[in-house]
């Protein structure tokens, strides 16, 4: 659907008459005025709320700064937060409905790839603080995300390419045949709609049988402990995606080490990644994250960031050990072993 229909979709959902959109000032430019003028068309008040592109806008400060300025407006229970936006709108917002007056209704619009697909659906939200990324939130399921393929037809090429690793994701965790779709990179621009729907009924049916994270679900972290300290190690200047890919790419290593993944599956995994250029040499990791070329290093400081990852147990940690294209498991290993194996 496409975005002048949001407000009569949200007229649905939320009874109050105002609206806070939070977005952030690359997506202000694209897509704010459309908005905006679709909600007011439905007879809201409409606030907004821009923050700066990227990462660091889930920090705590931020989040406060909207919290005080919605309290300010003053808005009510029955009012929403409409999220305009990529990953890190979706969960700064997110937690920000979430928390306001213990939880208000909020809407979705996900405008990267990487939203569409994974962050703007199951109601995980939160922001970083300084010892890791995503270590306070809560779980605040949309009321409703209005799905806008075109929304992407904007999208900077690596932005786009960047949502692909968790596209790929989807394949090697629990779907063989979007996989070999995949390995075709001419289906992305003809297939697009049939990907983006694939994934997302992948990501329904792991966060129906599991919305709280308790077991099945951490499959959908696949990358993630190793990908959530490449991102914070290197203060955000490797995107999400990129460093999941990596953290794939390095688990799969790792399970093969251990005898977990055959070697030819990790070769998959590695080829495909690498065929959508989403792979950084160790040099280039350590380059970004620590300013020279020092392998060993890199890896303590890997580990560090590890430790803080919030699927640790104690002194064990679940990761996910890709079994073959298209089926993951659990395995719990010691946070010691998982630093040693890097
Ligand atoms: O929704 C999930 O569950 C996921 O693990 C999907 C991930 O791709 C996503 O990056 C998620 O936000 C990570 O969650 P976290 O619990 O590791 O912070
Ligand atoms: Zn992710």
């Amino acid at each position: 659907m496409e975005l002048e229909h949001l407000g009569s979709s949200v007229k649905d959902i939320i009874s109050g008459d105002t609206l806070l959109v939070i977005t952030d000032k690359n997506i202000e430019k694209l897509y704010l005025k459309s908005c905006v003028k679709s909600l007011e068309e439905a007879n809201y008040k409409v606030k907004t709320y821009i923050v700066e592109a990227g990462e660091d806008s889930k920090n705590p400060n931020t989040y406060l700064n909207i919290i005080n300025y919605m309290a300010e407006i003053p808005m009510t229970r029955t009012d929403g937060v409409v999220a305009l936006g990529g990953g890190v709108i979706g969960d700064l917002s997110g937690f920000v409905a979430a928390t306001y007056l213990r939880g208000i209704k909020i809407i979705q619009v996900p405008t990267t790839l990487l939203a569409l697909v994974d962050s703007s659906i199951g109601g995980k939200t939160g922001i970083n603080l300084k010892a890791g990324k995503n270590l306070l939130g809560a779980f605040h399921q949309p009321s409703l995300i209005f799905k806008d393929i075109s929304l992407l037809e904007t999208l900077p090429k690596e932005i786009f390419s960047d949502g692909m690793a968790e596209v790929i994701k989807y394949g090697i965790i629990a779907d063989e045949e979007l996989f070999n779709i995949l390995r075709n990179k001419e289906n992305i621009a003809t297939k697009l709609e049939e990907i983006v729907n694939r994934c997302g009924e992948i990501k329904v049916r792991f966060v129906e049988e599991d919305e709280f994270d308790k077991g099945i679900r951490q499959i959908l972290n696949f990358g993630h402990t190793i990908g959530h300290a490449i991102e914070k190690s290197s203060n955000y200047e490797i995107g999400h995606g990129i460093a999941v890919a990596n953290g794939m790419e390095m688990i799969s290593g790792i399970s093969v080490k251990k005898g977990w993944c055959p070697l030819d599956v990790a070769e998959e995994i590695n080829d495909i990644l690498s065929d959508y250029g989403l792979l950084l040499s160790e040099e280039k990791l350590s380059n970004t994250i620590l300013g020279e070329v020092n392998i060993p290093e890199l890896k303590k400081r890997l580990y560090k960031t590890m430790k803080s990852d919030k699927k640790r147990k104690g002194n064990e940690i679940d990761i996910v050990v890709p079994e073959k294209i298209g089926k993951c498991l659990l395995k719990r290993i010691t946070i010691e072993e998982l630093g040693e194996l890097l």
